[in-house]
């Protein structure tokens, strides 16, 4: 490639030439067919932006806000595996980044950093994201890790039960580095009173890494050993016991896993396939974000059974707040959808009132 990279296809087919056939692959790759993973990009290619002109944009603003925190814009980073197979600091300078772009960053339990390390590494907000452990109690050790250093929020990947079925993974017999975070925490448990159950679950964890190097991949097999596959809806409230950080949960899809996630009492949801790396065919995250994240909306008003969806993704994409009113019919449908199709003076700019 000539010159710097002016684009983030620039900047994949640099890291194709820099990393390790493994490594580049472990980073690129979706599940089994990758068909999520491309529609996820097809979606967004799909999408098209309806420009409107004269528009003063001297000063463009897009801060936000994130559970209390104010951020430059609504771009966060996302918890993203083993940064240190692509770079020799890891998630310490991806925190540096974040603190740089006045963002937040969402660190993946699957660090090669410890939590301490990137805490101390510079002033970024971070949350912390976890997948639960069989052995619960290691799990509430980590959440209990992140709390005391700093992290702001818990996000719980609810997407995973089993890893999805990398295909290059199993290829390359992709071989998970000793993972940072785990360590640290058996040492520290090591220390307390159960050390013999810690033995155990150290030796588990070495036995199944033996066997891992004959089976391809040895992610799928090192999450199957140990993470919690009957971890449920119920189980939210034990993880509310163990921490005073909100909870988000990430990787729900529906509408109806949305309504659930506010009715067990989360402070957010992230919508999320995962970037295709878990379940192939699932659909493409942007093309249920509206179905999704409206369903809350609608929760929020107490409107649920009267509203439809559809029709409300409908107003929003095409460019209108929904207001809900105290009553609503059949016919009021009926009504709106006429004066959203003809266009009409009894709609005050960018609103309509159901
Ligand atoms: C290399 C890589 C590693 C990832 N590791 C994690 C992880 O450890 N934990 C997690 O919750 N998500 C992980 N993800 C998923 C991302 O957080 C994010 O969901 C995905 O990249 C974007 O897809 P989405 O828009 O459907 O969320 C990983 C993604 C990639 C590309």
């Amino acid at each position: 490639m000539v010159g710097e990279p002016v684009n983030l296809n620039e900047f994949q087919e640099l890291a194709r030439e820099a990393l390790p056939k493994m490594y580049y692959d472990f980073y690129a790759g979706g599940a089994e067919d990758q068909y999520t993973l491309e529609e996820n990009m097809e979606a967004f290619r799909r999408i098209m932006i309806q420009p409107r002109i004269l528009v003063d944009v001297s000063r463009i603003d897009l801060s936000t806000n994130v559970l209390g925190y104010n951020i430059s814009a609504p771009i966060l980073i996302a918890p993203t595996a083993l940064h240190k197979l692509a770079h020799p600091e890891g998630e310490v300078v991806t925190a540096r980044a974040a603190a740089a772009c006045k963002t937040i960053m969402a660190l993946s339990f699957t660090s090669s950093c410890t939590l301490e390390e990137v805490a101390s590494s510079c002033n970024a907000v971070r949350f912390f994201q976890i997948y639960v452990y069989k052995r619960r109690d290691l799990s509430a050790l980590l959440v209990q890790r992140a709390e005391r250093n700093g992290y702001k929020a818990l996000v719980l990947t609810a997407d995973s039960p089993r890893v999805g079925r990398k295909e290059a993974d199993i290829k390359n017999k992709m071989i998970l580095p000793k993972l940072k975070n785990t360590e640290r925490f058996l040492s520290l448990e090591a220390s307390s009173d159960n050390g013999s159950d810690l033995e155990a679950f150290t030796k588990e964890t070495k036995d199944a890494s033996f066997w891992w190097k004959d089976n391809g991949s040895n992610l799928a097999a090192f999450a199957k050993e140990t993470k919690d596959a009957s971890f449920c809806w119920k189980d939210i409230e034990w993880l509310s016991t163990i921490t005073n950080m909100p909870i988000l949960i990430k990787g729900l899809l529906t509408r109806e896993d949305a309504i659930k996630a506010v009715k067990v009492g989360v402070a957010g949801i992230v919508v999320s396939n995962h970037g295709g790396r878990q379940l192939d065919y699932a659909p493409a995250t942007i093309t249920v974000l509206e179905e999704a994240g409206l369903s809350l909306y609608c929760l929020a008003k107490e409107r649920l059974s009267l509203l439809s969806t559809q029709l409300v993704c409908w107003c929003v994409r095409h460019g209108y707040w929904i207001l809900v009113a105290d009553t609503l019919h059949l016919s009021d449908f009926i009504y709106i959808q006429g004066k959203l199709a003809g266009g009409s003076s009894c709609w005050r700019e960018n609103s309509c009132f159901l």
